[in-house]
């Protein structure tokens, strides 16, 4: 982690979820506190459908709730897509942009992410910019030239480190029980530090860059310990609270 920044853990429930699963965060709500102290946030990204429900349920504990992906128009003529205004209106405070999910399945370019950022704020909520390379990319030694052009072209300059949240998560990581080294790790993110700086200044240095992909209990510690890593950003293991909770614990010091 970085000194001085006070870390987030936040998990993205992705498709999954429905009423049945109000008892789990309700669990997560309410072991949030316990588990991390006071030095540290809770985020669960729940999808659309959850968002209000998951407000009431979370509402008095300190984990938020956010929304997983948000149009980049305020309103209008955009069957199935909902805006950040709607999602602000649930009771969300924060949104994931720019997934490689949606990058992937909705061939979401930069520029669609930076509109989506710019979506975000314009409804008074702090977007989730994420970013990586694919297997691919860092096989052929690309991954920090990658997380350049995507900090350049999906991270608005208005950018600051209260309405925005980065997050680092290599595709190939994602949902494989794969990680990157400890090294590799630590030059994704001081990488991202610095290319960020050239975009929005001083404030880079106190914005929170997350780790996402195949987070566990089992190496939070280890992930969260590198310098200039400020956080988690969870998918399987979000959805038990055990999980999330268990990786929660690993914001505290020994
Ligand atoms: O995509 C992710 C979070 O946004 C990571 O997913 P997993 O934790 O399941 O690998």
């Amino acid at each position: 982690m970085t000194p001085a920044i006070r870390p987030l853990i936040a998990g993205n429930w992705k498709m999954h979820g429905t009423s049945a699963s109000l008892g789990e965060l309700e669990a997560i709500g309410e072991g949030f506190a316990a588990a991390a102290g006071d030095g540290a946030d809770g985020l669960i990204c729940v999808p659309a459908t959850l968002i209000s429900r998951a407000s009431g349920v979370l509402g008095s504990t300190p984990v938020s709730v956010g929304g997983q992906d948000c149009h980049a128009a305020e309103s209008g003529a955009h069957t199935g897509d909902i805006a950040a205004e709607m999602l602000a209106d649930c009771g969300a405070s924060h949104v994931i942009v720019g997934h490689s999910e949606r990058r992937t399945d909705h061939r979401e370019s930069d520029a669609d992410v930076a509109a989506k950022a710019q979506a975000a704020w314009r409804a008074g909520v702090v977007a989730i910019i994420c970013l990586g390379e694919t297997r691919r990319q860092r096989e052929a030694g690309e991954t920090l030239a990658v997380l350049s052009r995507q900090v350049a072209g999906s991270v608005p300059a208005e950018a600051t480190a209260e309405n925005a949240v980065i997050a680092y998560e290599p595709v190939w990581a994602i949902g494989t029980g794969l990680t990157p080294t400890t090294k590799d790790v630590a030059e994704a993110h001081a990488h991202l530090r610095a290319e960020l700086e050239k975009k929005i200044g001083e404030e880079a240095k106190r914005t929170r860059l997350l780790y996402g992909g195949s987070v566990k209990p089992a190496n939070a510690r280890e992930l969260l310990s590198i310098l200039n890593v400020d956080g988690a950003l969870i998918g399987g293991a979000s959805l038990k609270a055990a999980d999330f909770l268990g990786i929660s614990e690993a914001t505290r010091p020994t």
